[in-house]
């Protein structure tokens, strides 16, 4: 641990948190479930997804001493005694009564909504990695629980803002043009799910991307919605100025921290982009309109390789000079890792406010979680990502989709931090979009909601 090059992961207790996430994305993918099932025999699927799924997850003193009520099918009412009197028998008509709930119905659709962001859980999948064997914990083991767990959930923030990508991001790369309609109703289905923000287009080239050549059509149709922003991209002032005469009422620019990249994605140097959207964002300000910035390539180029943090910082600086209210920090391709992540972040900190930072993901090599991971423990509260893990671009080879927006969710709800998303309607959305697109979705949590047993068995 000593070798780490950056004082966050030379940190013993954000190397723990971050081991406990890369084990715990390594294992759902194999095992379809959290960690610690095999302790908890007579659960139903039910029960799995309301334990392990809710916004409830919260390592607040009142939820840690709901912590231990499952254990063993019992649901405890205390938790540093367990007489029969305290505990309702999961075995007994309450149990009946689930099983009976999950037979209704053995649908997608009646699975997804189950995790929606009202339900009540009783703790989180970290929890289990401590629970004994006994039927209910005793009163030092919870104490040993929340000692644990409050040091390891020191620094998150309580509230992460999403920037939902997937009308823009992820379906820039499909190759089958995506009727108008469907957008337009992903739109909706997404900001219908809580998401605050939703990219919903790309004022470019329509040569260049080809299926977003309807921008100015799916930017009317939603303009008028009014419980979400929906920023578009914006290239240059051509994209700009049809963007705002269709509505957009905030726009994004994309620079790069690769010269190759840079060539490729936007046909010129990092200097002229950078003066274009001078350019933009002086319109923009006239507007009032609000501006964001991405930089491609942060921690590593598809042509260049390694990108060195004091490039990401020299593009970061010029974005926050011209006025952008957030950057994004986008491993374009996918490769980086926390011990990548961290010195970049560690660079761009210290020249943008954090407040002003968010992180973009490609799940490339599997790293987006513990990247968002790590992020937050450095302070970042906004983290773009996109539904099902759709995504790519057309100008990064090989890269693959965007974090999925549900598994995002996923791990956000069981480190208790709130989101306002409803993951039940975000998994609809996912799964509308992956039935047009005629392929599963890519996000973990979906592939685990669409295998469990309706029926209540065990698993
Ligand atoms: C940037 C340009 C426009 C430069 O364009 P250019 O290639 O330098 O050429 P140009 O400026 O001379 O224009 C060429 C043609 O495009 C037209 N044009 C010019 N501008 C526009 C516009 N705004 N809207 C519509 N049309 C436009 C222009 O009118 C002309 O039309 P023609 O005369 O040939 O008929 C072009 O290279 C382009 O559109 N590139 C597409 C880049 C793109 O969309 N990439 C994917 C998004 S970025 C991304 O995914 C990364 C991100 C943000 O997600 C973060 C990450 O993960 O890294």
């Amino acid at each position: 641990m000593l070798g780490f090059p950056t004082p966050i992961l030379r940190n013993p207790r954000n190397f723990l948190i971050l081991s406990f996430c890369l084990t715990s994305t390594s294992r759902m993918s194999s095992l379809e479930e959290p960690l610690c099932f095999d302790k908890l025999p007579s659960m139903s699927a039910f029960d799995r997804i309301q334990r392990f799924s809710s916004t409830a997850c919260c390592p607040s003193g009142e939820d840690l001493r709901w912590r231990n009520r499952w254990i063993e099918g019992r649901s405890c009412s205390t938790s540093n005694s367990c007489s029969e009197e305290d505990c309702e028998d999961y075995t007994g008509d309450a149990w009946r009564r689930l099983k009976k709930e999950m037979a209704k119905g053995d649908s997608f659709r009646q699975r997804s909504l189950s995790l929606g962001k009202n339900h009540v859980i009783y703790g989180s999948n970290y929890d289990s990695r401590y629970l004994s064997d006994q039927q209910c914990a005793t009163q030092n083991h919870d104490k040993f629980i929340n000692g644990k767990r409050s040091k390891f959930l020191f620094g998150l923030p309580k509230f992460v803002k999403i920037v939902e990508v997937g009308p823009r991001d992820g379906l820039q790369n499909e190759k089958n043009i995506v009727p108008t309609t469907i957008k337009v109703e992903l739109i909706n289905r997404l900001v219908s799910a809580g998401l605050s923000v939703v990219e919903a287009t790309s004022f470019v080239s329509p040569k260049r991307v080809p299926q977003l050549s309807d921008a100015r059509v799916v930017m009317e149709a939603v303009r008028h919605v009014e419980s979400a922003r929906l920023p578009v991209l914006t290239p240059n002032l051509k994209g700009f100025e049809a963007a705002i005469a269709a509505g957009a009422k905030e726009v994004a620019i994309f620079a790069s921290a690769s010269e190759s990249f840079s060539k490729s994605n936007i046909n010129c140097s990092i200097e002229e982009s950078l003066n274009r959207y001078r350019a933009v964002t002086l319109a923009a300000q006239r507007l009032s309109i609000p501006v964001r910035g991405y930089i491609s390539c942060v921690v590593g180029c598809p042509e260049e390789g390694p990108v060195h943090p004091s490039k990401v910082a020299f593009v970061a600086k010029e974005l926050h000079r011209m006025g952008c209210f957030e950057i994004s920090l986008a491993d374009t391709i996918g490769v980086g890792t926390p011990g990548t992540v961290v010195p970049m972040l560690e660079a761009v900190m210290s020249v943008v406010p954090v407040e002003k930072l968010a992180v973009h993901f490609h799940d490339t090599y599997g790293q987006s979680l513990p990247n968002i991971l790590v992020s937050l423990q450095m302070g970042i509260s906004t983290v773009d990502s996109s539904v099902a893990g759709l995504g790519g671009c057309p100008y990064a080879k090989g890269a693959s989709g965007n974090v999925a927006t549900e598994d995002v969710v996923y791990m956000l709800n069981g480190l208790g931090i709130q989101t306002n998303v409803d993951l039940g309607k975000l998994l609809l959305a996912g799964d509308f979009i992956c039935r047009h697109l005629g392929r599963p979705s890519d996000a973990k949590t979906a592939a685990a909601v669409g295998r469990l047993p309706a029926d209540g068995s065990r698993i």
